[in-house]
């Protein structure tokens, strides 16, 4: 059921409009979130001039009245779900790759004089490198200068395509003049460098934008809400788009016929800015900008960027600003604005901010979530009951084994999940300590299962015995992967510890909040005098902090090794990364991976690409880069590499006549993303 209210569905591609076309499994898409209740749809970019200008082949066209039926499909779909359509109307500018790819220059206010540092990429693998440039590959892109005939032509086209977009039954239509796209790259002043009237001043620069907005206004405007989404600010780079221009921005904009602001963010390198923006990693990261905004216009102002519901529901009552659009939380739970309006907050299936969804991005594929499984493929939902109900074992609480539960539990079978440690969580309740926003998918999986009324039995390690007990019909195996010490001299000293072993130690005597509490205050002692007359603080501290010294070493830089050493470098320790290959943060979404890498440096991290490890010895790690032996003292060495995937409960378990599956990363090492998949495919259909 769809409704009136404040929540919108930014703009996202889903890059599955082969030609152009509006796609079922986007309508599908788009529906669900209507259907779980945000007041209004903005689909993901389309382009006026199809394919001219597009981003990808796989980008809804509205540059031919042929588009017209999709778009009618897709607001009969979002209407009869009660919600209100908005499409996104872009021309890409200089980020249009379907031009570079057919040796088309694409159009730009003026030769560009800016490039982007690259050195991003080195943490690319040769196999993304190659999907990123699949389009374009060997292509150079060329730019033309737009005259004042291709300035008439783009006002005209965004005209006929906002016609069809009325014609198509819409509701609104949304002008982009931010992310480096056309009108955007028009309005700042270190990519516009024209010196006619569009150049300039920031009235000459909003030019173009105004003019297409007035031409839209003046076509349309009875039939088609304008909204126009704009870069609040941008980040990266000195003398890029500020605040106090995009508020006279807006201003010109509401002028020339916008009836909403939608205030967006924007890193100038796509490599080293991107989780600034247009993706930020800070929660409510442009609200300011966008109350900002809101104090110099008339028109409603709609915020986005991590804007979780509760400051969502404050910045609205506040009147700070009209409307919270939230991206990637409805693509993690479609149902959202629903759950919030019953009351149901904890069963809100949380966005862990990975990135992965994004990431598909910079190859034109179309997104996946490392939580909702069922995005791209709505028509799984919801959950079919099972046919017949059956008592299931499930051997292990990290992320795979939860999802398997709730999944069963959901689909109406008997559930029983059985851990031997003394906490739910497995790996994934270590990891919400150098990730906290996996702390809140840990919590929405431990509330689920409540909800779902499974069976939780810990203390109790999985024996064909005590399976026998249990008697169940079918068993889940999800005990992770192991994480033996490094094969290699030192490599069982006492000084190095593993995943496992810090783990264990953090599990042995400590309670989540205390373990927590450690590590979150590590190097903060001194200034936390209330907190280190806890006895059980000082305890903890003197036996896991104060041993582990000043230097540590970190052998593996992927996914963990990053995280991990990031995390430590925050809290005063000198941090030596150790990495065998160029590549770091492996298998992190690009661009999180980026940001790591350069958070890692900023504090001071140092970094060893290329390195084989030669030695471990109670002070030092011994290793050889490029022929050259480098040695780095180490009070401890932290080795976060050789987890692998082994099921020997599995094995034991079938040897005893069991039926069995295994999943997460047990059956094969993918980390959240891969655990919750796997354990979703295991039991979707059992
Ligand atoms: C998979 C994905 C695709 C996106 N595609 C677009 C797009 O086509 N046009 C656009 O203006 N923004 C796009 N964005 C940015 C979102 O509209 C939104 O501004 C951003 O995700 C920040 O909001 P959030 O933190 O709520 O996700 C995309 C974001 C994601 C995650
Ligand atoms: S893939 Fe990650 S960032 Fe994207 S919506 Fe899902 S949980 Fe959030």
């Amino acid at each position: 059921m769809g409704t009136s209210n404040r929540i919108v569905l930014p703009a996202m591609d889903m890059n599955v409009s082969e030609g152009g076309e509006i796609e079922q499994s986007e309508i599908d898409h788009y529906a669900a979130r209507a259907a779980g209740g945000a007041g209004l749809i903005i689909t993901g970019a389309c382009a006026i001039a199809f394919p001219y200008g597009a981003a990808s082949m796989k980008e809804p066209g509205l540059s031919d009245d042929k588009f017209i039926p999709g778009i009618k499909a897709l607001a009969d779909a979002i209407h009869a779900a009660g919600s209100k359509l908005c499409i996104q109307s872009t021309h890409h500018g200089k980020v249009a790759r379907v031009d570079t790819a057919n040796d088309r220059p694409v159009l730009a206010p003026n030769e560009p004089d800016y490039r982007y540092s690259m050195d991003a990429l080195a943490d690319c693998t040769p196999e993304e490198l190659a999907k990123m440039g699949a389009a374009t590959a060997g292509k150079q892109t060329t730019y033309h200068a737009m005259t004042k005939e291709d300035i008439d032509w783009l006002i005209t086209s965004w005209t006929d395509a906002a016609e069809r977009v009325a014609k198509g039954g819409a509701d609104a239509i949304e002008i982009h003049v931010a992310h480096g796209y056309i009108l955007g790259v028009f309005l700042n002043q270190r990519d516009n460098l024209r010196t006619d009237e569009y150049g300039g001043s920031l009235e000459n620069r909003a030019r173009l934008a105004c003019q297409v907005i007035s031409a839209v206004k003046e076509r349309v405007g009875d039939k088609l809400a304008i909204l126009v989404r704009v870069a609040g600010e941008e980040y990266g780079q000195e003398g890029a788009l500020s605040l106090q221009e995009s508020i006279e921005a807006s201003k010109l904009f509401e002028a020339a016929g916008a009836d909403a602001i939608h205030v967006t963010g924007w890193g100038r390198n796509p490599f080293d800015n991107f989780t600034d923006g247009p993706l930020p990693n800070k929660v409510g990261a442009y609200l300011e900008n966008a109350a900002e905004i809101k104090k110099h216009v008339s028109i409603p102002v709609i915020a986005v960027g991590r804007m979780l519901p509760e400051i969502s529901e404050k910045a609205i009552a506040e009147n700070k600003v009209d409307f919270a659009a939230m991206g990637r939380q409805l693509l993690a739970d479609p149902e959202l604005p629903n759950k919030l309006r019953e009351g149901k907050f904890d069963q809100v299936r949380p966005c862990i901010n990975c990135f992965l969804c994004v990431g598909e991005n910079f190859f034109d594929d179309t997104p996946f979530c490392a939580v909702n499984p069922a995005l791209g493929n709505e028509k799984l939902l919801p959950l079919k009951p099972a046919s017949a109900s059956k008592h299931i074992v499930v051997v292990g609480s990290g992320p795979s084994g939860m999802e398997s539960a709730r999944v069963l539990a959901e689909r109406g079978h008997r559930v029983t999940l059985i851990d031997k440690a003394d906490r739910l969580g497995g790996t994934m309740w270590f990891s919400t300590m150098t990730t906290p926003d996996n702390e809140r998918l840990l919590r929405w999986l431990k509330s689920e299962l409540k909800r779902l009324r499974v069976a939780v039995k810990l203390n109790t390690p999985a024996t064909v015995e005590t399976i026998r007990a249990l008697n169940p019909d079918h068993i889940i195996v999800a005990t992770g992967a192991v994480r033996p010490k490094p094969d290699m001299p030192g490599g069982d000293l006492p000084n190095v510890q593993t995943g496992d072993t810090l783990r264990a130690m953090m599990l042995g005597t400590a309670t989540a909040a205390e373990a927590g509490l450690v590590l979150s205050t590590m190097g903060k002692l001194g200034r936390l005098s209330g907190l280190t007359k806890s006895p059980e603080f000082v305890r903890q501290f003197t036996k896991y902090w104060l041993p582990m010294g000043k230097n540590v070493v970190v052998i593996g830089g992927s996914l963990v090794g990053l995280e991990l050493a990031e995390f430590l470098a925050e809290r005063g320790r000198k941090v030596t990364l150790v990495h065998e290959k160029q590549q770091l943060g492996l298998p992190l979404a690009m661009p999180r991976r980026w940001t790591a890498v350069k958070d890692n440096l900023a504090h001071g991290v140092q970094i060893h690409r290329n390195a084989t490890v030669d030695r471990i010895t109670e002070k030092s790690v011994e290793f050889t880069v490029n022929g050259e032996a480098q040695s780095a003292p180490a009070d401890m060495v932290v080795y976060a590499d050789g987890t692998t995937a082994a099921a020997p409960v599995a094995d034991e378990l079938r040897g005893a006549g069991f039926s069995v599956d295994v999943v997460g990363d047990a059956g094969a090492v993918n980390y959240i993303h891969g655990a919750i998949h796997s354990a979703w495919e295991a039991t979707v259909e059992l």
